[in-house]
C-alpha cells in the first residue's frame, strides 16, 4: 500500500518538517530540483553527458555534443516555480541552453522561489516571450513544467502573460519530440481530484515529490501526468500522517499487493474451513452473470459456492455449472428457508438478478440475516427510487459495488457534486464521494473505473488502479463486474473482512485481466487466478 496525499496533508507535512529544525525550505526546493533532474536522466539516459560545458567553447565540442541539449523552463509565481529555478540552474551547470520564462511577477515570489529566482539571474535570464506567444527558439529538448502544482486554486488564465500554447505542448506531433516533464503536477491539474481546473498540460514525465498526490491517480490525471515517477525530498521521517488501514484514516492508499499473506492463506483443508458462498440467479434467460460472479467466488478460494436459482432457470443453470453447486430457491420465501442453513456464509446479489418487486424481497430478506453480503448491479439499481430504504439496512459487513451508472442512482447529489466540471482548486474528487457514499450507506463502497476508489464507512480509503504500468483497458468488457462481485463474495466466505475482501479481488480483478491481455472476455478472468496466484508465489 503506498500512501498518496492530499495538498493540505503535504503541506502539513512540509511545515512539521520545517517546524522541526532538520530541513529548511530552500533546502526541500533544492532536493525537488535535484530529483527532476535525476528523474530526467534516469527516464531518458540517451540526454545523460550530452550537456556542453559552458567553458568550453564550440569549436572543441565533439561532433555529436556541437547540438547542446535545450530545455525550456517555464516557472510559476509559487514553489513549484521555485523548483523550476533550480531545475534551470542544475540544468544550465550540465551545460544545456536553458531558456526560463516567468509566469508572475518577480517581485511577488514566495521567499524561498526569489532565493533560487536570484541564483538563476547569475547564470541567465528571464526571457521575454515572442509575440505570437510561442518560445524564442523552436523547442527539442524538455520543456519543464513548473508553473504550477499542488498550490493551483483557480484555471489558468491563458491570455495575456501566459506564453505556452498547452496544446501544442501536448501535441507529438506538434512538439516535433520535445519531451514534458512536470514537477509535482502538470499545471492545470488539481492535485486533489485529478479534475482539471481550466487548461491543463499534458505532460510526458510527473516527478512527483515524497508522494504522489491523489490527482495523479484520478479522474483525468493518469492522461495527464504521462508517467509518474516519485522522489524523496528527505521528509521519510514526517512521512506518515496516519495509515490508510487505519480506521478513521484520512490518508488514502494505492493498492499493491494487498493482503497478499491472507490470499494464500485458506483456513484449514476442509473444505468448509474456507466458507460457503450462495450467489442468486436471475430468471431464464438472465443467468449467465450469477454464474460468471458464481465461478469467480470459487476460484478465488470459497470451499462451496452455491448457486441459488428460481424454477424457471433451473434447467439452463444445471446445464452449465459443475462444481458450483445449484438449489432451486423460489422468492424471499424460498430464500429465508435456504438461509435457514447458516453455513452460507457470504451472499451475492446482483448480477442478473432483475430488478423486479422480487429483487428488493429478496435484497431486504438477506440483509436482514446480518451475514457478509455483496450487492451489485440489479440489486442496487432496484432501489433507485428510494436508495435510503437500502441504506437503512446495509450493515458493517456489506459490500456494494456500483460503477458511475449505479452510484449516481443510488447518490444523485454525491455524483452531481463530483461530475460538476470544477473551478476552483482543491476540487471534490471521487475519493471524497466514495468516502461520502460510504458513510451514507454504512458499508463498503466500491466505486468502480479505471480508478476504483474503495472506502469503509470508518474513512478508511483506497484507489485500485487499473491505470500506468497497471492499465488494462481490455477489462472494459461484459461481465466483467459480475466476476468482481463473485470475487469479492468468495473472499468474504473465506473469511475476509469487506474492506478487505474489495482491496483484494479488486486488484487481483486487474491482475488476471493484465495476465490474459487484449482479447479477454469475462470467462476468461476468474481463469486466470491460478496464474496470478501462482505468480505471487501461493
Ligand atoms: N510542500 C512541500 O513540502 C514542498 C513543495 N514544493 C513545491 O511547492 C509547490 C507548492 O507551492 P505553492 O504552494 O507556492 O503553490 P504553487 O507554486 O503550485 O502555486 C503558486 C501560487 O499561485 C497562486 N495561484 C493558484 N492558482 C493560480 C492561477 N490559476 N493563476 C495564478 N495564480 C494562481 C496561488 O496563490 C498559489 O499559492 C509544490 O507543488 C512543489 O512543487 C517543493 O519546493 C518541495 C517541498
Ligand atoms: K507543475
Amino acid at each position: 500500500m503506498t500512501e498518496l496525499l492530499t495538498a493540505a496533508q503535504m503541506r502539513a507535512l512540509e511545515m512539521a518538517a520545517i517546524e522541526s529544525g532538520d530541513v529548511t525550505g530552500l533546502e526541500l526546493m533544492e532536493r525537488a530540483g535535484q530529483g527532476v533532474v535525476e528523474a530526467i536522466f534516469e527516464e531518458w539516459p540517451e540526454l545523460m553527458g550530452r550537456g556542453t560545458s559552458p567553458s568550453r567553447s564550440p569549436g572543441y565540442l565533439e561532433p555529436d555534443e556541437k547540438d547542446p541539449l535545450r530545455a525550456v523552463v517555464l516557472c510559476g509565481p509559487g514553489n513549484n516555480g521555485g523548483d523550476g529555478f533550480v531545475v534551470a540552474r542544475l540544468l544550465k551547470e550540465r551545460g544545456w541552453d536553458v531558456e526560463v520564462y516567468l509566469y508572475g511577477d518577480a517581485e511577488k515570489l514566495p521567499p524561498d522561489a526569489r532565493v533560487n529566482f536570484e541564483r538563476w539571474g547569475k547564470l541567465g535570464a528571464i526571457c521575454v516571450p515572442c509575440e505570437d506567444g510561442g518560445f524564442k527558439y523552436p523547442i527539442a529538448g524538455i520543456v519543464v513544467d513548473a508553473l504550477f502544482g499542488t498550490g493551483l486554486t483557480r484555471p489558468i488564465s491563458l491570455g495575456e502573460g501566459l506564453f505556452v500554447d498547452f496544446n501544442l505542448l501536448g501535441d507529438p506531433g506538434m512538439s516535433g519530440g520535445t519531451k514534458v516533464v512536470a514537477l509535482d503536477l502538470p499545471s492545470g491539474l488539481c492535485s486533489d481530484s485529478g479534475k482539471t481546473v481550466g487548461p491543463a498540460l499534458f505532460a510526458d514525465l510527473t516527478v512527483s515529490f515524497h508522494a504522489q498526490k491523489l490527482g495523479c491517480e484520478l479522474g483525468n490525471g493518469p492522461e495527464r501526468c504521462g508517467k509518474t515517477v516519485v522522489k524523496d525530498i528527505g521528509l521519510e521521517r514526517f512521512g506518515v500522517i496516519d495509515h490508510p488501514h487505519h480506521s478513521g484514516s484520512k490518508t488514502v492508499g494505492v493498492t499493491a499487493h494487498p493482503w497478499r499473506g491472507a490470499v494464500g492463506k485458506k483456513r484449514g483443508s476442509h473444505k468448509y474451513a474456507n466458507g460457503h458462498a450462495l450467489v442468486l440467479s436471475g430468471g431464464h434467460g438472465n443467468t449467465g452473470a450469477a454464474r460468471l460472479a458464481a465461478r469467480g467466488a470459487l476460484r478465488i478460494g470459497a470451499g462451496l459456492v452455491t448457486l441459488g436459482s428460481p424454477r424457471s432457470a433451473m434447467l439452463e443453470n444445471a446445464c452449465n455449472l459443475t462444481a458450483v453447486m445449484l438449489r432451486q430457491i423460489d422468492g424471499a420465501l424460498g430464500l429465508t428457508e435456504l438461509l435457514e442453513d447458516a453455513r452460507f456464509n457470504a451472499i451475492c446479489l446482483g448480477p442478473g438478478l432483475g430488478i423486479r418487486a422480487d429483487t428488493q424481497a429478496m435484497v431486504l430478506t438477506v440483509l436482514k440475516e446480518n451475514r457478509p453480503t455483496i450487492l451489485d448491479a440489479d440489486a442496487l439499481t432496484r432501489f433507485s427510487a428510494k436508495p435510503e430504504v437500502l441504506f437503512d439496512v446495509l450493515h458493517e459487513d456489506c459490500v456494494i459495488t456500483p460503477h458511475g451508472g449505479e452510484f449516481a442512482r443510488l447518490f444523485p447529489d454525491i455524483a452531481e457534486r463530483l461530475d460538476a466540471p470544477a473551478t476552483v482548486g482543491p476540487a471534490y474528487s471521487k475519493v471524497d464521494a466514495t468516502r461520502e457514499a460510504a458513510k451514507r450507506a454504512g458499508c463498503v463502497v466500491l466505486f468502480k473505473g479505471p480508478d476504483t476508489v474503495i472506502a469503509g464507512p470508518d474513512g478508511r480509503c483506497s484507489i485500485n488502479s487499473a491505470q500506468y504500468e497497471r492499465a488494462a483497458p481490455w477489462l472494459a468488457t461484459a461481465g466483467a463486474g459480475d466476476v468482481l462481485a463473485g470475487f469479492i463474495a468468495g473472499l468474504m466466505a473465506r473469511g475476509f473482512a469487506p474492506m478487505q475482501a474489495a482491496e483484494t479481488a479488486a486488484w487481483l480483478h486487474v491482475e488476471c485481466a493484465r495476465k490474459f491481455g487484449p482479447g479477454l472476455i469475462a470467462e476468461d478472468l476468474a481463469e486466470q487466478l491460478p496464474a496470478v496466484f501462482r505468480d505471487l508465489g501461493l
